[in-house]
């Protein structure tokens, strides 16, 4: 089994928003750097764990994806519990999905057990046309809500390391939201990183 002495912090991390926007091809980019065109749906709560390096510090991430569709979707509770960071995702092409990001949001503060959970907005298919959502209505959306934002796509990569790591620097930066591992505290080395560096086997 890995051994986690040298892992700074171990964070959880949620992926929410509409079926079929992409949450699941997003995390498959971030963590396998694979992209499958027929994806299938989530059923019920998938999640991955995947090591990357911020700021020369080994971060674990488990990062957990559920189904967008309501009638697989289980565990409610449990899938939002402790969670310090969630990534909102819409889908530029399609408007209905931009419409449903309150609720999104409203489920994701009536069950988040952490006040200073960050949020960041992810308007994912970027590769894809007709656009439907513009970067300006993102945008607007994530700063009256006061959220992170960027776009992306899954299919193509743009973004998506980006998106993950700049989340984890304002969790990082936020004091209260995580501690560090006890080990890892102690025994960090820092070291330079360059964009290859930024991921680590786990
Ligand atoms: N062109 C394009 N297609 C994408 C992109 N991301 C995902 N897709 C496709 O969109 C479809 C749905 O992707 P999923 O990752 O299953 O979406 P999901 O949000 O996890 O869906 P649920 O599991 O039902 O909640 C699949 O056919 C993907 O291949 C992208 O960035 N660009």
């Amino acid at each position: 089994m890995e051994d986690d002495y040298d892992v700074y912090a171990t964070l959880k991390i949620l992926i929410i928003g509409e079926s079929g926007v992409g949450k699941s091809s997003f995390l498959m980019r971030f963590a396998e750097n694979k992209f499958h065109p027929d994806q299938s749906a989530t059923i019920g709560i998938d999640f991955k764990i995947k090591c990357i390096r911020v700021e020369g510090e080994k971060i674990k991430l488990s990062i957990w994806d559920t189904a967008g569709q309501e009638r697989f979707r289980t565990l409610t509770p449990s899938f939002y519990r402790n969670g310090q960071g969630c990534i909102l995702v819409y889908d530029v092409t399609k408007y209905t999905t931009f419409a449903k990001l309150d609720e999104w949001l409203n489920e994701l503060d009536s069950h988040s057990t952490k006040k200073d959970i960050v949020k960041l907005l992810v308007g994912n298919k970027i590769d894809k046309e007709p656009r439907e959502v513009t970067e300006e209505d993102g945008l607007r959306f994530a700063s009256k809500h006061n959220m992170m934002f960027t776009e992306a796509s899954a299919k193509t990569m743009e973004g998506v390391q980006l998106a993950f790591e700049e989340l984890v620097v304002r969790i990082l930066q936020t004091p209260g939201l995580w501690e560090p591992n006890e080990k890892g505290g102690i025994q960090i080395h820092r070291k330079s990183h360059s964009s290859e560096e930024n991921s680590c086997a786990c």
